[in-house]
């Protein structure tokens, strides 16, 4: 090896070594003078790497599991504007009409059109989605514009289907890095651009002037409140209709698949459709039957519970933090725990059953989250989670479709005791 060689050799060392103490620098300076900023201690987690904070740690496929080894991530949000529109948002569900009585009508109502479309497939495979998602969107517009949409109707299932593209977007894993890397925004301007066309007012007229008109009736019968703005009126409702539909739509076709899966306790043996049978015959299910059906009780709550489809939740409530901290809490560390339910994994509605086969309340099961920022719609969701589910296993048996593996049903009448 000649001189020269050996030169450039210890001369690239030499840099790349320097560079490593520039950055280890910049690391060391910029974490003292960030933590200096702060008041209170940082929760319990890695360190994060300079630039680059947590990211080499997740696994970007399953996000959720990294986040359950690290269990805290931290961020930080403007807790006034939240607090001010979670008035709001509550205000306008009550103004307009989510008490109990009128949204159970309106779940009864739209349960019929929904049993109406299973039934044209008359026992063939198809996709639950878009019904689903279509009469659970129609419970929010009931409440909110005061009428619901046919499934035929252009401009509602184009909301819809773009609503619930957004959200399967807004759970990928590259969204769920931009919520922890929020700098890496630019990446995501497709999603933003998508996002937008859906809340898009101008994409939606139809809605808007139906919910203009429903709200000028309500200002002028008493019933809402006129000192809100237009603007953050319409805003809320498309949260609200963002918010409120893919959740619950989502749940109830775990739950028809947990059946479909589940031969046994659909119906086979006592289970939910001849307990279904047994206290409610022929007639039209209302929520007071509730307390009659503990078996199906217990197969929605652990229907929640396995499916747990909002994985990640959001609460302010971190006593230590510096001030100002967003904490994500994993639902999933609660729902999966292993000290907590018998069998964390499985579908075993038995999680929720006492020896007698009462219905126990469990404190682990928080699909919901808790605290200040509990979901908004629980009791909504609830109700709309247990007149839908009970009604449609009333009338139909789900039933993968002979040789498939995959998530489409055969919907047919059911045949108790016989399957
Ligand atoms: C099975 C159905 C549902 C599930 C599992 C669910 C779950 C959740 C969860 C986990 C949160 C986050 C709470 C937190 O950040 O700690 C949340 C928030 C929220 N949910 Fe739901 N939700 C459901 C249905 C609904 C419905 C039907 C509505 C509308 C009427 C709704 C409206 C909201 C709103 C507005 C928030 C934000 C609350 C806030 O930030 O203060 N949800 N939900």
């Amino acid at each position: 090896m000649g001189i020269l060689d050996l030169f450039l050799q210890s001369s690239s060392s030499i840099s790349l070594l320097g560079a490593l103490l520039v950055l280890l620098l910049v690391y060391l300076v910029s974490s003292s003078s960030f933590s200096s900023q702060k008041e209170g201690k940082e929760p319990p987690g890695p360190r994060p790497l300079p630039v680059l904070g947590n990211l080499l740690q997740l696994d970007l496929k399953r996000p959720y599991l990294t986040l359950l080894k690290v269990r805290k991530r931290v961020l930080w949000s403007n807790g006034d504007s939240w607090k001010e529109m979670r008035r709001f948002a509550l205000t306008n569900l009550r103004d307009f009409g989510m008490g109990k009585k009128a949204s159970e009508d309106k779940i009864i109502e739209e349960c019929d059109y929904l049993i109406e479309v299973f039934k044209t497939f008359k026992g063939e495979a198809f996709d639950t989605t878009q019904p689903i998602n279509y009469a659970v969107s129609n419970i929010i517009c009931s409440i909110v514009y005061g009428s619901r949409f046919e499934y035929d109707d252009p401009e509602f299932t184009s909301l819809v289907d773009r609503t619930n593209r957004t959200i399967q977007l807004v759970g990928s894993p590259s969204i769920q890095v931009y919520n922890m890397f929020p700098w890496i925004g630019k990446w995501n301007l497709g999603l933003f651009s998508h996002l937008k066309e859906t809340l898009n007012p101008q994409m939606c007229r139809g809605f808007v002037d139906a919910f203009l008109v429903r709200k000028q009736n309500l200002e002028v019968s008493g019933i809402a409140n006129s000192h809100f703005n237009d603007r953050n009126l319409l805003y809320t409702v498309l949260n609200l209709f963002a918010a409120g539909t893919d959740t619950t739509a989502t749940t109830l076709r775990w739950g028809l698949l947990y059946m479909a899966k589940n031969p046994k306790i659909q119906g086979k043996g006592l289970k939910v459709q001849e307990e279904v049978n047994r206290e409610i015959g022929s007639r039209q299910v209302q929520i007071e039957d509730r307390k009659n059906l503990p078996f199906t009780d217990a197969v929605i709550h652990e229907t929640q519970r396995l499916a747990n489809i909002a994985p990640m939740a959001k609460t302010f409530q971190c006593l230590y933090c510096p001030q100002g901290t967003t904490v994500y809490p994993l639902l999933t560390s609660v729902l999966y725990d292993e000290s907590e339910w018998e069998r964390p994994h499985s579908f075993y509605p038995a999680h929720f059953l006492d020896k007698d086969g009462k219905f126990v309340k469990r404190d682990a099961f928080m699909p919901f989250s808790a605290g200040r920022r509990i979901c908004l719609g629980e009791g909504l969701a609830r109700m709309e989670l247990f007149i839908f589910f009970t009604s449609l296993l009333q009338h139909f048996r789900f039933t993968p479709p002979p040789g498939s593996r995959h998530v489409l049903f055969s919907v047919r009448p059911p045949q108790l005791g016989s399957i």
